[in-house]
């Protein structure tokens, strides 16, 4: 047997670490906005940034020069002192280095020991395999009992290596700890071997081409998106294990218009956030990862013509049942979600 029995899969796994949590808290988590903690001008933003963004993180790994990764890993232990994070509701995270380099132990170790209070989530890049989250389940358990820790700390996966791909159902049950994997498109894309430069989004070269026009005339073609299959079996293996799929960074900062959509196909498949590595893209991911309100409306109708949420009804002409019931309340409970952050929006999702 490979797997833990039931009992044991939610014991703490040192003495005196927290118990594992069995249902993630619920928290609205549009987006994940990335820090360089090593900045001390950017650092200096970061309670206005909590203001702003759902999720903030302090970014030890890659972005991170290797002879600034001491001084990043001080800033974002500085990051968890500087803002009530829980008070405020704001997400604090922490995105370490890989298990295999120099870095991840002491990133670990301090973050848990001088940040574990304050500290929601541990991000863990270039996760190959169920292993790699068990080793650093073990050893945060270690850290978790030696710190006093009351609230065990979750991990969120990068997916970024093609094994890691292959793997995703296995990462995403690993442990109770799993909070959530995000797409990882550089990094994926260079371990697949793809032919491409950018960080997520389509390419110039990967489309459809009509068939041939009898007249001759120019062929219509369109862009594909190269991320659909990766970003809805992360889907899949999420929502299999209970947790929560996020697209990941989109990195051409200056086009808002792709970056806007990119965010939107994901939102439609089930993720449940983005990153955002550029203050304007926190606005980006705000209006995409909120539900429109003429869509929360209509599903409220849906609601409300199914009060039990079972049998059928017609609504514009279109057929409900208890599957649409069940699509309409993902919408309407996110609405709820947003409405409690977003008065403006509450505003929007309350009017006639
Ligand atoms: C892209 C960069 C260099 C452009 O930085 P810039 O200074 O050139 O931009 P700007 O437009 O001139 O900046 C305007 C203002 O915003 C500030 N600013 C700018 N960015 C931020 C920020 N994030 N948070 C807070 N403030 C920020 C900046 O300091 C400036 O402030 P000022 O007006 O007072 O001078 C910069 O935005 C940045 O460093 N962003 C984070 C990059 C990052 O974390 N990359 C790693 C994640 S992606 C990744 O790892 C891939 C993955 C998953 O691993 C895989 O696919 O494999
Ligand atoms: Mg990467």
């Amino acid at each position: 047997m490979s797997q833990k029995t039931p009992r044991n899969f939610f014991k703490p796994l040192a003495i005196g670490a927290p118990d594992p949590m069995r249902e993630l808290p619920i928290r609205l988590e549009r987006m994940i906005h990335f820090v360089p903690p090593h900045l001390d001008k950017v650092r200096a933003k970061v309670p206005q940034m909590a203001t702003q963004a759902d999720v903030v993180l302090a970014n030890l790994e890659d972005a991170i020069p290797a002879d600034a990764k001491d001084a990043a890993r001080d800033g974002a232990i500085e990051m968890g002192k500087m803002v009530d994070w829980q008070g405020k509701g704001t997400g604090f995270w922490s995105r370490v280095n890989p298990l295999n380099s120099p870095w991840f132990q002491e990133d670990v170790s301090r973050l848990v020991l001088e940040a574990g209070e304050q500290l929601d989530v541990i991000m863990l890049p270039k996760v190959e395999g169920p292993w790699d989250i068990h080793f650093a389940d073990q050893y945060v358990a270690q850290l978790e009992a030696k710190a006093g820790l009351k609230r065990p700390i979750l991990f969120h996966a990068i997916l970024e290596t093609a094994q890691g791909m292959a793997l995703v159902e296995e990462i995403a049950l690993a442990s109770p700890r799993m909070q959530g994997i995000s797409l990882g498109p550089a990094d994926l894309a260079a371990d697949r071997k793809m032919k491409t430069t950018r960080v997520g989004g389509g390419h110039p070269y990967y489309r459809v081409v009509d068939d041939p026009n009898e007249d001759g005339s120019k062929r219509e073609s369109a862009q594909q998106d190269p991320w659909h299959y990766t970003i809805a079996r992360m889907v899949d293996a999420c929502r299999m294990a209970g947790i929560n799929a996020f697209y990941g960074p989109f990195g051409d900062i200056a086009d808002s218009e792709a970056c806007e959509q990119q965010f939107r196909n994901a939102f439609l498949l089930g993720c449940s956030g983005t990153w955002s590595l550029h203050p304007s893209q926190i606005e980006i991911a705000k209006r995409v990862f909120s539900p429109a309100p003429d869509e929360v409306k209509f599903a409220r109708r849906i609601l409300e013509a199914m009060p039990d949420g079972t049998g059928v009804a017609m609504l514009d002409g279109k057929m409900q049942d208890d599957a649409t019931w069940k699509q309409a309340k993902v919408i309407s409970d996110l609405a709820d979600l947003v409405s409690e952050k977003d008065p403006e929006l509450a505003k929007a999702y309350a009017a006639d």
